[in-house]
């Protein structure tokens, strides 16, 4: 190890970081500044799959862009534009009502001058894709029963989404609604309510057919959501990731009073190629009369305790309890549904009536099924999606359509169902009207988050809507006090259906399934029209950012208790960061009411948000501090590590410099190792703050860089940089360096390191978060940064100066040289997430831009590096640098311990 007495001893003077010490609420303003990454315009296809040509639509004639041509998000002025646009659509059937609304970000500010010359050096043009711009925004999913229309009314009056939304600048909300303003709907509903509509709102509602809109929606959600169908067999919910260049053509099924089977071929290209007029009208209308039951969900509920061979006849009982093994169906095999009570001489009363419902429920899921596979059959279909009332995510419906199509189609055949199935009639309405840009989005354009409402209500139908952040916590605070009132569902045990021709009882009573309105969350939608997925991975297809399996429930199990443990920790952070004032503590106990309940959810049904991975949990956790308004929990930590990091930098610098070239380079890798210890997201890091000061955590970092590491290419990675045998290697062009926390990991480890590739010749673009994630730091906090840093450094700071950084970092450098030509620059961008992980399949422009002309990759971090994409594979070299924070992990993943070092170098595949 190379000899760093002098640079622990500068660093030794720097106080101990204590707990109690963040009251700062310096950076607030810089911090509440920065939002979700910007929503600039993207391309679209002329192409559309509206079928109405009705107003109101954008009109784009004249359309000037107002300001600053380079701009990031540049407001587009339509001067002709005189409709309001509307944002809302609905799906009014006879029981709910669902709709679908748009509300657009906010505007946040942007570096104009920074992001001007990064742009050019990355070579990224303005609007090239799109010839008009698409709004970034918010596609939220709301339900309302019907006889309770008048909720759905004030919920839409009250969010003046008649109007086209409250908008952040006010846009269009002082309006008078326009005489001619329509709304989108489709459903019974739409003919049913439309005076009311006029009259409540002042809106007409155009009709949209219900067909169009159910194939529409669907194929809009296929395309664009990643995790949006699932199959559904013997309990266990599985995600498929479909292709949008692969999906058609496929069977839409969608179960509603009667069955419609649509051969869906393309956009808008679709037919009904069947149907059955058995379906959840029947079972509802069959079910009512022979159980006397008062609603559909009382019925599904009822047949949740149900024993259907009470009813069925089953093989059994025709072959004295023995199977027919001949053609391999099992005794407990239904022969004939409700087939038993012909032979028993009883009357109806003499049944259960969760007997009764049971048989029925299988009977006509079983039939749905079966004709659906004899369909796909028909038409060469593989694939078959169903969706309509009648499934509303019932398990036992799922998985008993799932078998039947499973089994007549010997498997070939693959039933699937729609997380958002309840609203593909309202999406498909919404997605009529013209030109509003979002049909032709891409999965990674799109980020689902659930608000902290999700949780709590589920898939269930709203109410009133919440209103200021106040309204929240208060609500939160309620929840808590009410919560055994909230009925969380049961994990399902496997139904054992076997046999031909039909299919065995389950093995388990009904109580242990779900009736699930709310099993499936369906999240709010952010439109992000700038994400894009990151070019260098190796095949996008198959990246898979997670590493860890939490579908492993002990797994699951184990990160669930290490996110509840840090709570108290975390919520303490945030509050100080927030003045410790009693509104903080308020929101801060708001927020961990709010996170806790997200992870009981998730405990209890993990594929409730779509497909869980830890990566998700992670970012989860931040989404919740946001949505209570802490900003940035670290920033005060950050602050002081920055401070005390960047005092010994250049003592830090001096000793790097008199070393051999082969030396340093081994020793900035041990740095970057040794100062990723500085992590307040890794419980036993937080208890080494707690008993020691930085220098004595740093110098117990250091003695484990002892070689070889637990995962060591270093000598791989060596010989690419320095070459063997005299030979010399031709440098990288350009490296994208994923940076990680702030402080001494990015001080003291990164930017040494970004510094010699400078110096060889490569140019470095630092990467890191758009927003605030523990203690990572952001990309608007680095130039200031490494203006500090550049102070002490000429390679530093020339490299920063070509690469636009100084430009308004408030350096004051007496004889800065202004000869930036020679230099290969650094250069900063914002990776698009607030994240300690990162999902390379949706990244922000830049770093996509930065990442065309780069062939080195160093992502740094537990988070980035192991967590997500430690099994990722890049089309340039890459290396992945961490030190393992968690003893579990290090076991599991290198087999090794606590504090163990990765340093995996891998050559461009
Ligand atoms: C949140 C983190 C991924 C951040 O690590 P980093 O990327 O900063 O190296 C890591 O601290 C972590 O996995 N923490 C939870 C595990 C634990 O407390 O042991
Ligand atoms: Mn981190």
């Amino acid at each position: 190890m190379a000899d760093l007495t002098t640079f622990t001893s500068v660093f030794d003077n720097n106080d101990t970081i204590k707990e109690e010490e963040q009251q700062h609420t310096q950076g607030r303003e810089a911090a509440a500044n920065i939002l979700l990454v910007d929503m600039a315009p993207a391309a679209s296809s002329a192409t559309s799959i509206h079928r109405s040509s009705s107003r109101p639509q954008l009109d784009l004639s004249g359309a000037a862009i107002q300001g600053n041509i380079e701009e990031r998000d540049p407001t587009i002025l339509l001067p002709n534009q005189s409709d309001d646009i509307s944002h809302l659509a609905l799906d009014i059937g006879g029981s709910l009502i669902k709709l679908v609304y748009f509300s657009r970000h906010e505007d946040r500010p942007t570096d104009d001058k920074r992001k001007k010359s990064l742009k050019e050096r990355l070579g990224v043009s303005n609007g090239t894709r799109r010839s008009y711009p698409i709004l970034g925004g918010r596609l939220h999913f709301v339900k309302f029963e019907t006889r309770k229309v008048n909720e759905c009314l004030d919920f839409i009056y009250s969010k003046q989404l008649h109007r086209g939304g409250i908008d952040p600048r006010g846009w269009s909300s002082e309006t008078q609604v326009n005489e001619n303003a329509i709304i989108k709907a489709t459903g019974g509903g739409a003919y049913k309510f439309a005076d009311m509509f006029k009259e409540r709102l002042g809106v007409s509602i155009e009709k949209e057919d219900e067909m169009d809109c159910l194939v529409a929606g669907a194929n809009f959600l296929l395309k664009a959501i990643r995790h949006e169908a699932f199959t559904h067999m013997e309990g266990q919910k599985k995600f498929v990731q479909i292709d949008q260049n692969d999906l058609f053509p496929y069977l839409l099924v969608n179960v509603g009073s009667g069955v419609s089977m649509i051969k869906v071929d393309g956009d808008g290209k679709f037919e009904r190629v069947s149907g059955t007029n058995v379906g959840g009208g029947t079972y509802w209308g069959l079910g009512r009369l022979l159980t006397k039951c008062k609603s559909f969900d009382e019925l599904l509920e009822l047949s949740q305790r149900g024993d259907n061979k009470e009813v069925d006849m089953l093989v059994g009982d025709i072959y004295g309890g023995m199977d027919y093994a001949k053609i391999g169906l099992s005794a407990s095999t239904i022969a004939s549904s409700f087939g038993k009570t012909i032979s028993e001489n009883k009357e109806l009363e003499d049944y259960r009536p969760e007997d009764i419902s049971l048989s029925l429920l299988r009977m006509i899921s079983y039939n749905i099924g079966q004709i659906a596979y004899l369909n796909a059959l028909r038409f060469g279909l593989k694939r078959i999606f169903f969706g309509g009332f009648f499934i509303r995510g019932h398990a036992y419906t799922m998985d008993t359509i799932s078998f039947a199509v499973h089994f007549w189609s010997k498997g070939d055949a693959k039933a699937m169902f729609l997380r958002h199935e309840g609203f593909l009639g309202a999406l498909g309405a919404f997605m009529s009207y013209e030109k509003h840009g979002l049909d032709d989005l891409m999965a990674h354009q799109f980020v689902e988050r659930f608000p902290m409402g999700a949780p709590c209500v589920g898939g269930k139908i709203h109410g009133p809507p919440l209103g200021d952040l106040s309204d929240k916590i208060s609500w939160m605070e309620k929840f808590v006090q009410k919560g055994t009132e909230i009925i969380a569902p049961v994990p399902m045990a496997p139904p054992g259906t076997t046999g031909l021709g039909g299919f065995e009882r389950p093995s388990s009573k009904g109580e242990t399934l779900r009736s699930d309105d709310a099993a499936l969350n369906v999240g709010v939608l952010h439109l992000i029209p700038t994400l894009e997925v990151f070019p260098l991975l190796a095949d996008p297809k198959t990246y898979e950012p997670n590493t860890i399996d939490l579908s492993d429930h002990s797994e699951l199990e184990y990160w669930f208790t290490v996110l509840s443990e840090h709570l108290p920790d975390l919520v303490d952070k945030a509050v100080a960061s927030e003045g410790g004032t009693d509104d903080a503590r308020r929101r801060g106990d708001a927020f961990a009411r709010a996170f806790s309940a997200h992870l009981a959810r998730l405990m209890e049904e993990p594929a409730a948000y779509g497909k869980l991975g830890l990566a998700n949990l992670l970012e989860l956790r931040e989404e919740c501090l946001r949505e209570f308004q802490f900003l940035d929990a670290y920033r005060t930590i950050k602050q002081r590590e920055n401070e005390a990091s960047l005092a010994v930098l250049p003592d830090l610098l001096m000793e790097l410099d008199s070393m051999s070239e082969e030396s340093r380079l081994l020793t900035l890798i041990e740095g970057v190792l040794a100062a990723n210890i500085f992590d307040w997201g890794s419980r036993a890091c937080v208890e080494l703050y707690h008993k020691g000061t930085i220098i004595e955590i740093y110098r117990m970092s250091r003695k484990k860089m002892q070689r070889p590491w637990r995962v060591d290419y270093f000598d791989a990675f060596r010989e690419r940089m320095l070459g063997s045998g005299g030979n010399k290697p031709v440098p990288h062009k350009r490296a994208l360096l994923f940076v990680d926390n702030s402080g001494a990991d990015v001080i003291l480890g990164m930017l040494p390191l970004a510094r010699e590739l400078l110096r060889r010749g490569t140019e470095v673009v630092l990467v890191a978060n758009s927003l605030p994630a523990l203690n990572d730091v952001t990309a608007i906090e680095l130039p200031e940064i490494v203006a500090e840093a550049a102070k002490h450094c000429d390679v530093l700071r020339k490299a920063a100066e070509a690469g636009g950084l100084l430009m308004d970092a408030m350096i004051n450098i007496q004889d800065a040289s202004r000869d930036d030509s020679s230099s290969v620059p650094l250069m900063v961008v914002e990776n698009g997430c607030g994240s300690p992980c990162i999902d390379l399949r949706q990244v922000s422009s830049e770093l996509a831009a930065a990442a065309k002309d780069a062939d080195l990759i160093i992502l740094e971090g537990m988070g980035r590096a192991l967590h997500t994409n430690y099994n990722a594979r890049f089309r340039c070299d890459t290396l992945k640098l961490a030190m393992v924070k968690n003893q579990r992990l290090a076991e599991k993943l290198v087999k090794g311990n606590i504090y163990d070092c990765v340093c995996r170098y891998e050559p461009a595949s």
